[in-house]
């Protein structure tokens, strides 16, 4: 039902935009290939029905501050206009190729670890522009991390989807932002919240392409802090006991981004500047597998305070029933 409500809005828009086809769909919206008629360019377009009139409103609002920024030299998607038809919006972006997701399901192979950096890179630059503006994406993810081209430009990526996007000074302890899998420890504990949230799920989504699997499994938040514990000693690890330099240099960036103390984690100007993101001489075999790196408990030891307080406060607002997963 709502895939024909979209198709007949977006047949609306026709005068200006043909038609072609779906592109894909999110919780909001259906995005459709569509052409200009006036220059025939080829754009994506989002429509957002009347009962998510407001999402579609905040969403237009971020994108219209983003449009400050050169969306090529920042890595962000290029928002041309808008339209609202008695509440439902058509955004009108330019067509990218594929989302990140699709490209792991469609090739069935785990990205090489030189391809996860052409995407930390890309996506460093995005959360520098989005972090000068005070504004906080909320949903990095692998579907929102989209080619323009996959196969004839695979260093061009871009941010997509601000619908969710908020300035920090709008942020509230106690927010429940992000998906579990990438959400941030602050966000967890209804700690301070700042732009640092979206680093921390940066740092989630390229553990999980580089081990080729979610980085945080767990279904409730209680498990993630868990989780996050564990994986802390992990990594760890793997950056004192692997001879592979290339793997270090990945750890050790993914280490500082994934600082549980938001103000101590890496900013995205100097992630940028970190190794990780110079080298250019990479092994042509795929991932190493962080697991082969046997656990060394001195990371486990230096947060055991934290663990504690976390799972203390986490009964606690639990008890209060405020932070359901
Ligand atoms: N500019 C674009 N070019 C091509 N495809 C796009 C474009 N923008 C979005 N898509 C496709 O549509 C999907 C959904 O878009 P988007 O994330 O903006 O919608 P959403 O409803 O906000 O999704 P979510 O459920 O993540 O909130 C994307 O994952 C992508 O596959």
């Amino acid at each position: 039902n709502c895939e024909g409500k979209c198709d007949k809005i977006v047949t609306v828009w026709i005068c200006v935009n043909v038609l072609k086809k779906l592109l894909g769909r999110g919780a909001f919206g259906y995005v459709y290939l569509c052409t200009r008629s006036d220059t025939e360019e080829m754009v994506a377009v989002k429509t957002i029905l009347e009962e998510d009139t407001e999402f579609a409103e905040d969403e237009v609002r971020n994108l219209k501050k983003l449009q400050q920024f050169d969306p090529d030299q920042n890595c962000l998607v290029r928002f041309n206009r808008y339209q609202e038809i008695q509440k439902n919006y058509l955004l009108e972006f330019e067509k990218l190729d594929m989302n990140v997701q699709d490209f792991l399901e469609q090739s069935s192979r785990p990205l090489h670890l030189s391809e996860i950096q052409v995407i930390t890179q890309q996506m460093l630059v995005a959360l520098k522009a989005l972090k000068s503006i005070q504004m906080v994406h909320g949903d990095i993810k692998l579907d929102n991390i989209m080619w323009r081209n996959q196969q004839l430009e695979p260093r061009n990526i871009k941010l997509i989807d601000f619908g969710v996007a908020q300035d920090v000074c709008e942020l509230r302890c106690g927010d429940i932002l992000q998906l579990l899998p990438q959400r941030a420890p602050e966000v967890l504990l209804g700690l301070p919240l700042s732009e640092a949230v979206d680093m921390w799920a940066l740092g989630s989504v390229i553990a999980s392409l580089y081990i080729n699997n979610e980085l945080y499994s767990s279904t409730c938040e209680l498990a993630k802090l868990d989780d996050i514990v564990q994986f802390h000693g992990n990594i760890s690890t793997s950056s004192t006991t692997s001879g592979k330099s290339n793997t270090q240099a990945f750890v050790s960036l993914l280490k500082q981004i994934l600082e549980v103390d938001p103000r101590k984690r890496i900013s995205p100007s100097e992630a940028l500047l970190h190794p990780f993101l110079t080298l250019t001489n990479f092994p042509s075999d795929l991932t190493e597998d962080l697991s082969d790196n046997k656990a060394a408990a001195s990371i486990i030891e230096e947060i055991k305070p934290l663990i504690k307080s976390v799972i203390f406060l986490t009964f606690r607002s639990q008890s209060k029933n405020q932070y359901l997963s």
